[in-house]
């Protein structure tokens, strides 16, 4: 087996894996009742960078960002797209839906034995980022297709199978083809009534969910560089309803200032060169936005707010890795508050981790006179913040909070809109940002919000 020089250990999540200095040290979860429905870390692997790092401007060819990341994690100095290369991954992510099947592979290939870690912080994608373990520069695969969430900090993220990552867990590499990149261009001061899922849903609309397939999205332009890191991440985690192989946002001092107190791993961010070549280039004026819908049964079914009016729904829910981050709920309160009403449906309510949950108890909403989030949604008739999971981003059995398990009509701020995503194969979901999810849910149809934010 082929070790790292040092390698730490994290592991985020009850239920499954501690892994040291990749020895085979693990247990192997049993049957947990949320393993199906709830994405947890169970185990990530840093791996301290002593690499050569990518040229920029020192040889006559030029690189994109992912090519950058991509060489300097595959110790070359030039790559190009459709170049197969044996990368060096920083972390890898399970959950306790796939890391199952990862392990069982490492176990099989790799060793035996095993032990359990407690501390369950919440929807992976959302933890990583929280628990400092997304950075600039480096490479971080998991299992999980919106692993894609991660490119937010400028590094290459991005979602594997399991097979490959009992093999990543083995020996720390994997085999990547280098994708071609495709620019984003997004431009113009972001309306008040207009987030980063309107941004996503936008160019998703304009690409067609097969738009970017296996090819790096990059994001870039005075819109994304005005976004908090939880925006970016919500444009960098839809990036897989494109079919993109992953997004990334260069880092930039509201990267830094995230990571700030977050880690002390060193890292080291990588820029595109202005001389690079990109597959295409789509340039988007954000300051004539307007909030936008994805229609059922698609995330490409990209539709204006305001023409779906007359669409009726049956209830609103916000959560996932997408939409159910602490900046998700403080849009929601900002529409109850601004509206004063009650919800005419019921509105649930699911914040991604523990860390997102005490905030909503804890951090006043500005302009509200010191009231939290759980006071307003109170306040409007919402159903109480449940427990952080997954919730019925992915139906899961009929139990679960939230599951669609009627024939019913939801607006939701998740990611994914397929028939039966959310429980029943005959519901219809209609993804929006927390703006539009509140403002529906204070009227009982699909909603512009600029009816309460203007
Ligand atoms: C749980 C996991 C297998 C799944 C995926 O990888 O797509 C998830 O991210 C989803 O949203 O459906």
């Amino acid at each position: 087996m082929a070790s790292f020089s040092t390698s730490s250990t994290y592991c985020l999540s009850k239920n499954v894996v501690f892994l040291s200095d990749f020895s085979p040290l693990y247990q192997f979860p049993t049957q947990s009742p949320r393993r199906r429905f709830s994405k947890k870390i169970v185990s990530m692997i840093t791996q301290p960078s002593s690499r050569m790092p990518a040229t920029t401007g020192s040889v006559k060819s030029w690189m994109t960002m992912t090519e950058k990341l991509l060489a300097r994690t595959s110790e070359k100095l030039h790559v190009v797209p459709g170049e197969n290369l044996w990368v060096n991954v920083d972390v890898l992510m399970t959950n306790d839906i796939t890391g199952p099947g990862a392990i069982g592979v490492f176990k099989r290939e790799f060793g035996e034995n095993a032990k359990a870690n407690p501390d369950y912080k919440g929807v992976c994608h959302i933890a990583l980022a929280q628990e400092g373990h997304c950075r600039p520069g480096e490479v971080l695969v998991g299992t999980d297709s919106h692993t894609c969430t991660a490119g937010a900090f400028g590094q290459f993220a991005s979602g594997i199978g399991n097979t490959d990552a009992g093999f990543v867990l083995g020996t720390g590499k994997i085999l990547l083809k280098v994708p071609p990149t495709i620019r984003f261009v997004l431009d113009g001061e972001i309306p008040n009534y207009i987030l980063a899922k309107d941004l996503i849903l936008q160019v998703i609309g304009e690409i067609s969910v097969a738009g970017a397939t296996y090819k790096t999205m990059e994001f870039v332009g005075t819109a994304v560089e005005s976004l908090t890191m939880e925006e970016r991440i919500t444009l960098c985690n839809m990036v897989i309803e494109a079919g993109g192989k992953n997004g990334v946002i260069p880092a930039d001092k509201t990267t830094y200032d995230y990571l700030k107190d977050k880690t002390t791993v060193h890292y080291e961010p990588v820029y595109s060169d202005e001389q690079a070549r990109f597959l295409a280039e789509y340039h988007f004026d954000i300051s004539k936005l307007e909030p936008l819908v994805a229609k059922p049964h698609s995330p490409g079914n990209r539709a204006l707010a305001r023409e779906c009016e007359d669409v009726k729904i049956d209830r609103v829910y916000i959560g996932s890795c997408t939409g159910g981050k602490t900046e998700d709920f403080m849009a929601a309160a900002k529409v109850f508050l601004a509206s004063g009403k009650k919800v005419k449906v019921p509105t649930f309510l699911v914040p991604a981790t523990q860390k997102v949950w005490m905030d909503l108890y804890t951090i006043p909403v500005p302009e509200s006179g010191g009231k939290t989030c759980s006071q307003i949604f109170e306040d409007a008739g919402c159903g109480t913040p449940a427990s952080p999971s997954c919730g019925a981003c992915m139906g899961g059995p009929r139990d679960t909070h939230a599951r669609l398990n009627e024939p019913q009509v939801c607006v939701s701020t998740t990611n994914r809109n397929f028939p039966g995503r959310m429980g029943h194969k005959e519901g219809q979901i209609y993804l929006a940002s927390p703006y539009t999810a509140a403002a529906s849910a204070l009227t009982g149809h699909v909603t512009d919000p600029r009816n309460f934010l203007q």
